[in-house]
């Protein structure tokens, strides 16, 4: 069903568009365990990731690690006991592009593969 998965990551600058409310609505159903979050007025897709200890966290935790040097698009990972939080926003926007329905896809693919 999904394809945002596939995709790779654009190169993107400060000039690069935001996704619009439309495109929002549109590419949240592709990754339907995400939640959009606005943080001091930047817009973030989050989600939790429960495991059955730390370790597993961990593993996890690096697996994203990779696939973000792998596109040079860069989370905030949160690694507690049982649970790792994922952030994808762009920086660089202050706010939401596709490539970060991108990697929320991809993250989500990691422990498919897990
Ligand atoms: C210079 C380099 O392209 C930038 O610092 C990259 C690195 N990783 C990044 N990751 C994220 N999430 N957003 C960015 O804007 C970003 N910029």
């Amino acid at each position: 069903m999904s394809d945002l998965k596939q995709q790779k990551c654009e190169a993107c600058n400060a000039e690069a568009p935001k996704v619009s409310d439309e495109e929002l609505a549109e590419l949240m159903r592709e990754i339907p365990d995400w939640t959009p979050v606005s943080r001091d007025g930047v817009m973030q897709l989050e989600r939790e990731f429960k495991f059955k200890n730390f370790k597993k966290a961990l593993a996890f935790t690096n697996r994203v690690g990779e696939i973000a040097e792998d596109e040079f698009h860069h989370p905030t990972l949160v690694t507690e006991w049982g649970k790792v939080t994922v952030t994808w926003w762009t920086h660089a926007i202050n706010g939401l592009h596709k490539n970060d329905f991108i990697m929320a896809a991809r993250t989500d693919a990691v422990l498919d593969a897990e």
